[in-house]
């Protein structure tokens, strides 16, 4: 294995996980079967719960999704092997100053770097990003999917799960829309041009699990994730109550959702998104697979129209979603000595009345 521990990994007192981190009273388990009907009571039940879950947690698990097990087994199986490839051949398809994409073993979550190896792709081969506004520049970046040679049916495994996983994202999108008070298809547009991307991660054993993390704290920045994890465990989220970190119990062939920045904006805080984090373990692997679930680069994300009013006025200034995602993964890739954009940086400052 290619990560050996060092001081890059450390994190702030503060910010080290206990030893021991409860599952129990933990994300709501959400059972999707009533979609098929799409609607009666049952279906309004879960259009309620999806809400509640939304608004209490940020986070809930999804069984009876109708993604079928092998689909799951077979990228897992695509991960294991790929991260199990010697280091040369992994960085065959490294990600790079021009190109995000691909295989990389350092990335930093607020300028700590995180135990784990990743591969990144876009679910529409590649995607395209906005101008930078720079004094004498103007270029637009566009990544690119690089893919490795093996293993050889990588590749078709990957968009096998990616097209499943994104009927299910828009099903999901179209619930909160629901639970908000919205008609199902509100924000279907927003996605039209999506730029959507899938991570593997590896987090290989640790051998100072007690320091380190897989991700260190943050919060998701596009509009809804939808995560894969195996049986291993990991993943803590901040329970909105009282501020504990809860371990998310691992459920065969579940999927886990967060509403990410974006939902919270477009609900002027009705639905918060919620910090969250890996923990590592010095005896097994774990393996995800997070679906970030994103609108068009050009889009600008202020809250709905429908979901403001006198007495609740907006309170996040617009901005552009691509120059967000621009800004965060600069400053993953790099340690820059400097918080990374967050949409707090455009919440207004009401005036109190
Ligand atoms: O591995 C996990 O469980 C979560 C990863 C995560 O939060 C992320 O990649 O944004
Ligand atoms: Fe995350």
């Amino acid at each position: 294995m290619g990560l050996e521990f060092d001081d890059a990994f450390i994190q702030a007192e503060e910010h080290r996980p206990k030893p021991y981190i409860s599952e129990a009273g933990g994300i709501p388990v959400i059972d999707l079967s009533p979609i098929i009907a799409g609607e009666g009571e049952a279906f309004s039940d879960l259009v309620a719960e999806v809400g509640s879950a939304c608004k209490n947690w940020g986070f809930f698990q999804v069984i009876n999704h109708g993604i079928d097990g092998k689909v799951l087994e077979r990228i897992h199986a695509a991960a294991r092997e790929f991260f199990a490839l010697p280091l040369e051949e992994k960085r065959r398809v490294r990600r790079g100053e021009d190109n995000p994409l691909g295989y990389y073993d350092a990335e930093n979550t607020k300028n700590v770097r995180d135990w784990k190896e990743v591969f990144d792709f876009v679910t529409n081969e590649s995607a395209e990003l906005p101008a930078t506004e720079e004094p004498g520049e103007k270029r637009t970046d566009v990544f690119w999917n690089q893919w490795p040679e093996y293993p050889p049916e990588f590749r078709d495994v990957c968009k096998e799960y990616s097209k499943e996983v994104e009927k299910l994202a828009y099903k999901l999108v179209e619930l909160i829309s629901l639970s908000l008070g919205l008609p199902a298809k509100r924000l279907s547009s927003f996605f039209k041009d999506d730029m959507n991307f899938i991570r593997l991660n590896h987090y290989p054993p640790c051998p100072e699990p007690q320091l380190a993390l897989g991700v260190g704290r943050h919060k998701d920045g596009g509009a809804l994730t939808v995560l894969f994890q195996d049986d291993v465990g990991g993943l803590d989220v901040r329970r909105k109550n009282d501020g504990e970190w809860v371990r998310v119990k691992p459920i065969h062939n579940s999927f886990i959702i967060n509403v990410g920045d974006i939902f919270q904006v477009w609900s002027n805080d009705t639905y918060e998104s919620v910090e969250h984090r890996v923990s590592v373990n010095s005896e097994r692997e774990r393996f995800s697979i997070p679906f970030f679930f994103n609108p068009a680069h050009y889009t600008n994300v202020k809250p709905l129209e429908e979901l403001t009013s006198e007495e609740n006025p907006a309170r996040y200034e617009e901005y552009n979603w691509g120059q967000f995602f621009k800004a965060r993964k600069n400053s993953n890739f790099k340690k820059l000595g400097k918080e990374n954009v967050q949409i707090y940086h455009f919440k207004k400052a009401l005036l109190a009345n």
